[in-house]
């Protein structure tokens, strides 16, 4: 797959502060790509220095091909679409899409006809026939996100980018916009560089996940490889689905707060040594039980336990007060009960543990 665009050691600073931290990155057409990061890495910087609403201090940015640094944003054909919206209000949904290509810089469609071909078109592209008519004010939260959508893309963008674009929306909108968001771009085959804090969102939709930490590229991968293989501490612990122990190398075992931890395969490299075990790789059994040889077993006592719907997540304490976390998938095995301030092992693979140090 070609690369639609790229970014090449792109530095931008606020003050001395820098919000993007030498960026090189390269982003396949046609695909979903989701930016994932804390707060405050760099993700909104990001997005408008491509969208070239800010420009940077160094680094070269290439858009189809074309050095792009020098552009203003309207001369780019790259569509950005706003966590709040930001239609007219006093505008109709026709008339809110239309607008874009009304009064576009470059190429304005003046022709009544060619507008009304393309806004129609895009309507159903986005499933608001019906609602052409209708004020932005008097449409759900969801459907004014796809009037969003559908301003940026009646111009033919060659890419969108997404801040935050279902922040907005309650909690099962959300989802339901999720699947809707993936099945409009197939449709229009762009690349969407879609920003979002969540990391449920980032890896069920992205075909790539990039994932932005103090104003650098920590890792880019597609959702398994970014899920299963971390490529650092800062990364896993991101992704909100990793217990994770600090400690150091003892010969072939990881000395943590919790004893010397078992691995197989060899430890990544990293300046911040860290052992880690994915919540949902982790067997509950009552205490004192033999682990298996190819297994790590530590004791906690249980705290709490979270019913999320498709699985349960049991909360331990360590001996050291650290919480350790258990997922527990409800399609893999009926739920259990355990006992609050009982101690129970908690056990996993040597094999299913990652090692940095
Ligand atoms: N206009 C500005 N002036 C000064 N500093 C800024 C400006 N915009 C962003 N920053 C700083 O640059 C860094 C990156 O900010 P940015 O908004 O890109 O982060 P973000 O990952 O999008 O955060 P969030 O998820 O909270 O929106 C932050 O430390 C922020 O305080």
């Amino acid at each position: 797959m070609s690369a639609v665009l790229q970014l090449s050691n792109v530095v931008k600073a606020y003050g001395d502060q820098r919000a993007l931290d030498g960026i090189d990155l390269s982003l396949p057409d046609d695909s979903y790509v989701s930016l994932l990061g804390p707060s405050g890495s760099g993700k909104t910087t990001l997005l408008r220095v491509i969208a070239g609403f800010e420009q940077p201090e160094s680094g070269s940015i290439h858009f189809v091909g074309k050095d792009i640094a020098a552009m203003p944003p309207h001369e780019r054909n790259i569509g950005f679409v706003f966590q709040n919206f930001a239609l007219f209000p006093h505008l109709s949904v026709y008339d809110n899409i239309a607008f874009g290509l009304i009064n576009r810089v470059v190429n304005p469609v003046t022709d009544d006809k060619i507008v009304a071909s393309k806004v129609r078109d895009i309507i159903s592209l986005v499933g608001l026939t019906g609602l052409e008519d209708r004020a932005v004010t008097q449409i759900s939260g969801g459907q004014k996100q796809r009037v969003a959508l559908a301003r940026t893309l009646v111009t033919e963008p060659k890419m969108v980018l997404l801040d935050e674009p279902l922040g907005a929306l309650d909690a099962n909108l959300r989802a339901r916009m999720r699947s809707e968001l993936r099945m409009i771009r197939e449709r229009c085959g762009v690349t969407f560089l879609h920003v979002t804090g969540s990391e449920t969102e980032a890896l069920s939709m992205g075909d790539t996940v990039l994932v932005l930490d103090k104003a650098r590229i920590a890792q880019q991968g597609d959702s398994d490889t970014i899920y299963n293989r971390p490529c650092s501490p800062a990364v896993a612990r991101f992704l909100n689905c990793y217990n994770l122990f600090p400690g150091k190398l003892e010969n072939d075992r990881f000395a943590s707060p919790q004893g010397l931890l078992g691995f197989d395969g060899q430890p990544r490299k990293s300046a911040d040594p860290a052992y880690a075990i994915r919540y949902d790789r982790i067997a509950i059994r009552p205490a004192g039980q033999i682990a298996a040889a190819d297994e790590v077993q530590i004791e906690g006592t249980f705290v709490a336990s979270e019913y999320t719907g498709s699985a349960v997540n049991a909360f331990f304490s360590l001996d050291d007060g650290r919480v350790f976390e258990v997922e527990a998938h409800l399609s893999h095995r009926a739920p259990e009960n355990y006992e609050p301030h009982k101690r129970y092992a908690l056990a996993w693979k040597r094999e299913d543990a990652l090692v940095f140090a």
